[in-house]
């Protein structure tokens, strides 16, 4: 029978709810939260969601294609319960949940690219696992699963150096765990002579670290006094990149709306919580000067990373004549 629930309709994702997330007023019902990242085919958050009936059961997943298939499979099974998110893990534990809300935390088989040169990007890292911490519920369980040997060893190191959290097993780590359905990607990494290895941890009553929900900022604003036209300011655009701390904003292209005499900027910019693809507008006002604004393609969040991508593009603006400067800056400093 297929589910009638509000949050039903399709693209649930972390850049368009809000945060955090009413969680109550989502699913329609009060009851103990259940996290899965990076559930893949879904079958495990399935399981999840009916094994535990009793609970909120909520699928976060950065593959678009994972979560459509999911998404569908929801539909079908008519469990109230569930729900599939399309984003970043990340982005789920810092900006969705607040502090001590969720009763389990699963990941299964992150990361399998563990020694390329994403590891860099890797889930299980410090910041993540301390936002896994303040999420959890005292009492609250932090299930992990991998088949790569060096993964588990360094998550056996981060969770031992984690005091609010306490092992539930007594090895570092099972090679087996009873009464749990096996995921796709573990069936093959049986088939494929990798077996899983298994971490059971519980949240402790030691005090974790804070970490903030991270909300909305004011949308970020300047105002630009130049003598230069759109098309002066179009010709002298290129690719261009900027860095502070873990804030990488790219630059790739500007174009030129001819109806409005609008210049917009495509970005692309990674903070350490959120992704977010967006475009900058800079739009004549009937003052002369120019704002400079993001534009509402594509659900942007103004976070840090836009302030400060948005300062720096009004700077290098300014930069393009003598004559230029940024007469108003709305706009928060790293
Ligand atoms: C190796 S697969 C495992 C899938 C599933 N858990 C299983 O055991 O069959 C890793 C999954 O995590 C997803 N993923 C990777 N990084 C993620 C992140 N940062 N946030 C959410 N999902 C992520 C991938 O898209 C993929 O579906």
């Amino acid at each position: 029978m297929p589910s009638t629930l509000p949050f039903q309709h399709r693209k649930l994702s972390t850049m368009t709810l809000p945060w955090p997330v009413d969680w109550t007023a989502l699913f329609g019902t009060v009851r103990p939260l259940i996290l899965e990242i990076g559930f893949g085919n879904g079958d495990y958050l399935l399981h999840l969601a009916r094994q535990h009936p009793d609970y909120n059961v909520i699928g976060v997943e950065i593959s678009n294609k994972s979560l459509e298939k999911a998404e569908q499979k929801i539909i079908n099974s008519g469990l109230p319960n569930v729900c599939a998110i399309h984003g970043r893990g990340e982005t789920a534990l810092h900006h969705l949940f607040a502090s001590a809300t969720i009763s389990q935390i699963h990941v299964n088989y992150p990361d399998p690219w563990f020694k390329s040169r994403h590891a860099g990007r890797r889930l299980i890292q410090r910041d993540t696992l301390d936002a896994i911490v303040s999420r959890l519920v005292p009492g609250g369980i932090f299930y992990l699963a991998t088949d790569i040997l060096d993964y588990a060893e360094m998550a056996h190191e981060l969770l031992a150096d984690t005091r609010s959290l306490t092992n539930q097993q007594s090895v570092p780590w099972a090679d087996e765990m009873p009464g749990r359905i096996i995921t796709k990607y573990e069936q093959k990494g049986y088939q494929e002579g990798r077996p899983g290895h298994f971490f059971v941890y519980q949240r402790n009553e030691i005090a974790g670290p804070d970490v903030p929900v991270m909300q909305e900022l004011e949308m970020p604003h300047i105002v630009l006094q130049t003598p230069l036209t759109p098309d002066d300011m179009l010709e002298k655009f290129d690719k261009m990149t900027h860095h502070i701390d873990d804030i990488h904003v790219a630059y790739l292209e500007a174009f030129m709306d001819h109806r409005r005499r609008a210049l917009l900027f495509e970005i692309k910019m990674q903070e350490p919580t959120i992704d977010q693809h967006f475009c900058l507008t800079l739009t004549p006002r009937e003052d002369g000067d120019y704002t400079l604004i993001y534009a509402t393609i594509g659900n942007p969040r103004p976070t840090l990373g836009m302030h400060i991508a948005t300062g720096h593009l009004g700077d290098w603006l300014a930069s393009l004549h003598p004559d230029a400067q940024v007469v108003s800056r709305k706009v928060k400093e790293a």
